[in-house]
């Protein structure tokens, strides 16, 4: 394939954010790049009808199709047995539906970015023999990027100690990419943020996130602790849908003083890059994505990362940035709210600590992720097909 005026693009990924933005960045990437060589892109995302990309692919506008897939599990109790049975029973079903989309749609490559729906049309794209690009955003590749591996035509890693988790054979298959950040993160506005949360530009703004679901025990580490943090500093406090209504009902009660430095929203789409340009601390998990995006444009955080994950990942994930002297991390130990105020409060009062914090982040994160990953995808489909 030499003289290609259109490349066909078949997405597929998703379930959480840390799957899903990836992906919608480096879709936007390629297509910006594409576009400056007049060529089009042809994209369609395959994802299920109740993950976050089904939403995100609606709001950019791009073609979405739903295969069935079950979850794939690893752990085996009785329970779980019996949910591996009924889910891994979509497998097939899921299997024959991608080789039909992926007949009917021909792409000339197929970029998996992971979660459980990327198996079917994963494993598809082999059937049919269109080359599979498959990302990794986590230092350990996940189970439905394990299995996807053996037949990918490239693997793109975020962590070059990746690499040692993956069979020799498949090494040689392997770049380090780095994880995809939306460029519109780099051009955020804090006066955009001031404006609309209403708060003062004087006072040192934190942002709290649990992630796109949102998290139970940073939302209590943080509401049981608003007494004592808010006479330091303003609060803009994104809790998950799922919380909103009861952290609201929690919160109705603050004095006017500390109701003025407190702000609630469920879930943060369009304005996050002016919060993270507003914010002078970020408390958060340690989730691949956000972790990306906080070292890409160099923010100082405090980061209580989910235990367990598979591995500890996000454990360690946090510590990493923590001995980089780009985070602090609070563990099961000091994941308390005597914790939370003892990590938080001295950072608050040294704004040099601060900009050291943020540069240690800075020299942490991998900004070119989203061009090298587009770069790769777009060889990968202009590969001549032997
Ligand atoms: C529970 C679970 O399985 N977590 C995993 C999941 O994380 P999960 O996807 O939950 O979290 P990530 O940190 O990777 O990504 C969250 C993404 O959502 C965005 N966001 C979040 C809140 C919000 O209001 N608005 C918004 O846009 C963040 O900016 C980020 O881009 O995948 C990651 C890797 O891909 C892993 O490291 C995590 O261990």
């Amino acid at each position: 394939m030499t003289s290609t005026t259109t490349i066909r693009l078949a997405v597929t990924g998703g379930g959480t954010g840390g799957h899903t933005y990836p992906a919608l960045t480096t879709i936007n990437t390629i297509r910006t790049n594409l576009a400056a060589r007049d060529t089009d892109l042809d994209v369609t995302w395959y994802g299920t009808p109740t993950g976050l990309e089904a939403r995100v692919a609606a709001e950019a506008g791009i073609c979405f199709r739903t295969i069935a897939t079950g979850k794939v599990r690893r752990s085996l109790n009785l329970k779980a047995l019996a949910t591996t049975t009924v889910d891994l029973a979509k497998v097939p079903a899921g299997l024959g539906q991608a080789v039909a989309e992926l007949r009917r749609f021909r792409p000339h490559v197929v970029m998996s970015t992971g979660g459980y729906v990327a198996v079917p049309l994963g494993l598809a794209a082999r059937i049919v023999g269109v080359p599979l690009v498959m990302h990794e955003q986590i230092t350990t590749l996940g189970l439905a990027n394990r299995i996807l591996a053996r037949g990918a035509t490239a693997i793109a890693l975020s962590h070059a100690t990746s690499l040692d988790s993956l069979p020799p054979a498949a090494r040689q298959r392997a770049v380090v990419t780095g994880n995809p950040v939306r460029p519109a993160l780099f051009d955020g506005d804090s006066a955009a943020t001031h404006r609309a949360h209403q708060l003062d530009p004087d006072t040192p703004l934190v942002y709290v996130t649990g992630g796109a679901q949102g998290s139970a025990q940073i939302n209590r580490l943080i509401t049981d602790n608003l007494p004592h943090l808010l006479p330091h500093c303003q609060i803009l406090h994104q809790c998950g849908e799922a919380h909103y209504d009861q952290i609201k009902q929690q919160t109705a009660g603050l004095t006017p003083e500390h109701a003025h430095r407190y702000r609630l929203v469920p879930y943060v789409s369009d304005g996050l890059a002016d919060i993270l340009a507003a914010s002078d601390i970020v408390i958060s998990r340690s989730g691949a994505g956000t972790l990306a995006e906080l070292t890409a444009i160099g923010k100082p955080s405090i980061l209580i990362p989910l235990i367990p994950t598979a591995g500890q990942e996000q454990l360690r994930n946090a510590q990493t940035l923590q001995t980089a002297g780009a985070a602090l991390c609070l563990d099961h130990a000091t994941a308390t709210p005597d914790g939370l105020r003892d990590a938080l409060l001295p950072l608050l009062k040294d704004p040099a600590r601060r900009q050291s914090m943020a540069r240690s982040a800075r020299s942490a994160g991998q900004p070119d992720a989203a061009q090298r990953l587009a770069d790769l995808v777009v060889t990968t489909a202009l590969r001549p097909t032997r």
